[in-house]
């Protein structure tokens, strides 16, 4: 499990070893003038543009980012190929200044040209001097010019964005804001021509990003690489501030020995965890105790909705799937899946609403949802529902909340659909506000509904009470109809075989719903091999992923 410690954590830490002298700074600037050397010295071994000579560091389908992790690297400065080299340092007025002005000197020392804009009249002094020393020049605030900074970094191998850390409030102030609003420019412009373009480390974080909520308030220069130190920052996990800090690493500077945050916030989920979450049946199992998924799902007009969703529940390993619906929905359903039931029963998961619209044009499967949801909010008596078990509530099913939910309660929206619930709760939002702004609105969801809010989207995002999950194994080809409708069957799945467990610590709920989330991506991956990927294709991959995660 990856932990993220908040700017406030990440001090606390710090303070005592600072307190006892520890040199916290120059581990942090020998680790990223290390980083920096390798990646220039591998950019200039592949001989291509910077993304691809460092497609090693990135993921399988070799996008940089959003947030991929790395495991901690120990610090350490080598002199290499990048000798010649041109670095430039955006300096701002803190420590994270500071931390790119030491690393600043080792690049020079190692054979690199080095130029450091500074933004404030007052810079870290003995990171300056340093600097100075071995012979990097130095170009003061006075003496700043936009034109001349975005023409130094179009010309540089190497950029390290060391502007604002943890120190960082709200949007990038003048005259950080226009300096890196116009090298968002630049860059685009280079990108659109094919020009070439510098490798941006962020150090610690990108500066201008929320570093505990994970916004983006204002420009930003989106890094290649982010070498953060001590510990990840929530916001180098959760959307959308994710998307712009490239491929996150973990420099030890030797925090470890400090204590973390006692309950930490934010999370991710890693493969490890995600099979701790899995429930692997024994010999005395048999179909009812490994669970039972009913689903709600499909209409005339959408019956495929049903078809996928079943197949996410078979496929993850249900030990029965129920799926209730029209002759339309279920004959197709029994046609690809011929061991679904189509009986009623007891169930201990539903999963409810995919491919059911919310205009109330079908009023048995509408009928079957709401009663479903009295047996998840528990209005009816449980002689009549068959008692309270966990939920998928998706799609058309969100549109048909009466009651308060309970945390056993997964609500799996998009963007456009949280939109739709918020309006419903009386704010004026839209999809656009929900992209910008996703972790604050999964957050009012979750508050206003009770219920844990499962928010699809390139990273996405879990919140249950307490805590957010922010995962981003999913390739972007899984941006595709019906993959929602495979994640709601998979997380039908897992939370009927842990059942038992949810019903006496709710808690559980978000755990599972980021495992099942985890798989996902997962299958997504494997089914995409960097291509296109259906829906089913991802449903036929979960066997061999879920086998791969128990075997790790
Ligand atoms: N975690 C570790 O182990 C280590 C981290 N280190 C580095 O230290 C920074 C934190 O340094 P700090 O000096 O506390 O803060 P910052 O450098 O991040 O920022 C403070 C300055 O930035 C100004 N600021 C704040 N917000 C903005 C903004 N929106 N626009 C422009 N400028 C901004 C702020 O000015 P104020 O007037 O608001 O006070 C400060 O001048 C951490 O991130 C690491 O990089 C150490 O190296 C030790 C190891
Ligand atoms: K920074």
């Amino acid at each position: 499990m990856i932990e993220a410690w908040t700017a406030d954590e990440i001090r606390a830490a710090e303070k005592p070893l600072l307190d006892a002298g520890t040199p916290l700074m120059d581990r942090a600037a020998r680790a990223l003038a290390r980083t920096a050397l390798a990646d220039v010295a591998r950019r200039r071994s592949a001989g291509s543009s910077p993304r691809l000579r460092l497609a090693g560091a990135l993921g399988s389908d070799g996008v940089p980012g959003p947030g991929r992790v790395r495991p901690p690297r120990r610090h350490g400065v080598s002199r290499n190929a990048a000798h010649g080299a041109r670095a430039v340092l955006l300096v701002g007025a803190g420590n994270n200044g500071g931390d790119a002005l030491f690393a600043g000197a080792h690049l020079a020392r190692s054979g690199m040209r080095v130029t450091a804009f500074l933004v404030a009249s007052a810079v870290h002094a003995e990171g300056l001097a340093a600097l100075e020393a071995a012979g990097g020049e130095v170009i003061a605030r006075s003496e700043l010019r936009v034109p001349v900074v975005v023409e130094q970094v179009a010309a540089a191998d190497v950029v390290l964005d060391g502007l604002v850390g943890v120190g960082s409030r709200g949007a990038l102030r003048p005259p950080s804001g226009g300096i890196v609003r116009a090298l968002v420019e630049s860059r685009a412009a280079a990108e659109a021509t094919g020009a070439p373009w510098p490798w941006v480390i962020a150090v610690d974080v990108p500066s201008g990003i929320g570093v505990d909520d994970g916004s983006v308030p204002g420009p930003v220069l989106p890094a290649d690489r982010t070498l953060t130190f001590g510990a990840h920052k929530p916001g180098l996990l959760l959307p959308p501030a994710a998307h712009v800090a490239g491929v996150v690493e973990v420099a030890d500077v030797g925090l470890g020995a400090a204590q973390g945050p006692q309950v930490p916030g934010t999370l991710r989920m890693e493969e490890a965890d995600a099979a701790a979450v899995l429930r692997v049946p024994g010999v005395r199992d048999h179909k009812y105790t490994r669970g039972v998924v009913g689903v709600v799902a499909g209409t005339e007009k959408y019956p495929g909705a049903g078809v996928l969703v079943a197949a996410g529940a078979v496929r993850s390993g249900a030990g029965m799937v129920r799926a209730l619906g029209p002759t339309t929905v279920t004959d197709r359903i029994l046609t690809r899946h011929p061991e679904v039931v189509t009986a009623g029963g007891r169930v201990q998961s539903w999963v409810l609403g995919p491919g059911i619209p919310s205009d109330g044009s079908d009023a048995g499967q509408d009928r079957r949802v709401y009663g479903a949801l009295a047996a998840v909010t528990g209005v009816l008596d449980a002689e009549v529902t068959g008692g309270v078990v966990p939920a998928v509530i998706d799609a058309g099913a969100m549109a048909m909340l009466e009651h308060r939910l309970p945390e056993i309660a997964v609500l799996t929206p998009h963007a456009g659909e949280l939109a739709e619930l918020m309006r419903g709760l009386g704010h004026e939002v839209d999809r656009a506000d929900i992209e910008a702004e996703p972790v604050r609105w999964a957050r009012a969801a979750q508050r206003a509904t009770g219920a844990t809010v499962l928010l699809k989207g390139a990273v996405t995002v879990i919140v249950g009470s307490g805590v957010t999950f922010a995962q981003a194994e999913a390739p972007a080809w899984l941006a595709t109809a019906g993959a929602g409708d495979v994640l709601a069957g998979l997380l039908g799945t897992l939370l009927a075989a842990r059942a038992d467990d949810v019903l006496a610590d709710p808690s559980l709920t978000s755990r599972v719903a980021a495992a099942a989330v985890v798989l996902h991506g997962r299958a997504g991956a494997l089914a995409s091999g960097g291509g296109p990927v259906s829906a089913t294709d991802v449903a036929d991959a979960l066997p061999r992923v879920i086998a791969d995660v128990l075997a790790r």
